[in-house]
């Protein structure tokens, strides 16, 4: 286990931000911390990283070097009057690294940061920022990556593309990542294991993929013909155009299918619908 945070505590005042939280992510896995706004997930993050102490409890990184962890806290903290590569020169420098002048480019392109841009980073879009930010993180190659909220305030292809560095990162480098998000979407596309955090508690923790089917409790079916099915009668649905939503647990798919095929109806798109309510019980 790359990183192994145990029994984290943490108050400000009376309010208890976190209770007793116990949290591990090993080499090559993408663990994300799924929580509302204000459920503790940057402090939990704040505290991985060295940046706040706990009131009790211990964070064990399992990797040698100088730098065992990296990661951007809410947004990554650029020098916005300087260009990306200035920018990852002087962190260089902060960091004790020599570099030469192909190492930073190299380091550029490792996150799909066009090496052309001699623009300030202020010019740069937040997907950018983010790749810049991730690129930072990684110097002095930690083990281990955390990344508050990477998603946020990025468009659709932004997302997708950040993902795909994100999974690249953890497979081909063996990274153990860290991320959260109040947004559980972002997190089943990426995750291999998910924490559910709730008022400073972990409330459910497992394979991303096994909790989201245990929280599924209604799939959304789209076929031209849905709405002359006989056999959806027997079941609790709402049509929408062409779509059926029902309420149906995941183990009942395979012979509603079965029954919709029956009556000639071929179902193209099966899509689980997430029960919020249950998944933040
Ligand atoms: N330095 C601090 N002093 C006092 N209270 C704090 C401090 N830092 C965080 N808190 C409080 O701790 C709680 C958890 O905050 P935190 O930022 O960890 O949550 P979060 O899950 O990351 O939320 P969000 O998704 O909104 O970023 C909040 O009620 C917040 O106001």
């Amino acid at each position: 286990m790359i990183l192994s945070a145990t029994d984290l505590c943490k108050s400000y005042g009376k309010l208890q931000v976190l209770k007793s939280v116990s949290i591990q992510c090993k080499a090559g896995e993408i663990c994300g911390v799924l929580g509302a706004n204000g459920a503790g997930k940057t402090t939990l993050f704040k505290i991985i990283l060295g940046l706040v102490k706990p009131n009790s409890g211990t964070v064990n990184l399992e990797a040698q070097g100088i730098k065992p962890i990296g990661g951007i806290i809410e947004k990554p903290a650029l020098y916005e009057y300087l260009n990306a590569y200035d920018n990852l020169n002087l962190f260089c420098k902060i960091q004790g690294l020599k570099v030469s002048k192909g190492d930073i480019l190299n380091r550029l392109l490792q996150v799909g940061l066009p090496i052309d841009r001699t623009d300030p980073v202020r010019n740069f879009s937040m997907g950018m920022k983010q790749r810049l930010g991730i690129s930072i993180a990684l110097l002095n190659n930690p083990k281990c990556l955390v990344l508050d909220e990477p998603f946020s305030g990025l468009d659709p292809l932004g997302i997708s593309a950040l993902r795909k560095l994100i999974i690249d990162l953890a497979e081909k480098e063996q990274l153990a990542i860290l991320i959260s998000s109040h947004i559980i979407e972002e997190l089943s596309k990426i995750c291999n294991t998910m924490y559910v955090m709730k008022q400073g508690e972990i409330i459910k923790s497992g394979l991303a993929q096994d909790i989201i089917l245990e929280n599924t409790t209604s799939f959304s079916f789209s076929a031209p013909n849905i709405k002359l099915s006989e056999a959806l009668k027997h079941y609790d649905v709402m049509y929408k155009g062409e779509i059926a939503h029902v309420t149906i647990t995941t183990n009942q798919v395979p012979k509603l299918i079965q029954e919709l095929a029956d009556e000639q109806i071929f179902i193209t798109s099966c899509v689980p619908e997430l029960d919020m309510d249950k998944l933040f019980q």
